[in-house]
């Protein structure tokens, strides 16, 4: 189960995503915002966040417009690794290295092509179990 989270400035991205999932036949639950009326990322960053951190949900999908602040906001609940990914590369060494939990993105960054990319490739990729990467985690929680 993926807990998805957005602000306004990810409306309209998240409901790609939204088609992207349904697609690939993936479950999801979706904490809002639900259209571009302008709102605080706080408020939906933190839901989606909480879901993942309760393991009500497995990972997470959070976009604003920048990915910045939605990715702060979800970073300060206990347990998030919330990783903000405008580049595959970025994407695959977030969970192989830091096995991150939620996916922050920015519409107003990157086009809805990059974007799915970047989410099939966050989603796909296992995280590595190197003993290092282990340890590193462990220092952070
Ligand atoms: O980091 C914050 C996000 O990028 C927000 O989506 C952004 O600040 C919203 O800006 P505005 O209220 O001007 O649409």
């Amino acid at each position: 189960m993926i807990a998805l989270g957005c602000d306004h400035g990810g409306y309209e991205l998240m409901q790609e995503v939204i088609k992207h999932l349904e697609e690939r036949g993936l479950e999801y639950k979706n904490f809002g915002c639900y259209s571009t009326e302008s709102v605080d990322y706080p408020v939906y960053g933190q839901a989606a966040a909480k879901a993942v951190a309760s393991g009500e949900c497995d990972k997470g999908i959070i976009i604003c417009g920048t990915g910045i602040g939605i990715s702060i906001s979800a970073n300060k609940i206990k347990g998030i690794r919330a990783a903000l990914c405008h580049d595959c590369f970025s994407a695959q060494a977030t969970r192989e290295h830091n096995d991150a939990n939620m996916l922050a993105m920015g519409a107003r960054v990157i086009g809805p092509g990059l974007a799915l990319k970047i989410v099939d490739i966050f989603l796909d990729t296992p995280f590595s179990n190197d003993e290092r990467h282990v340890r590193r985690i462990g220092m952070i929680e």
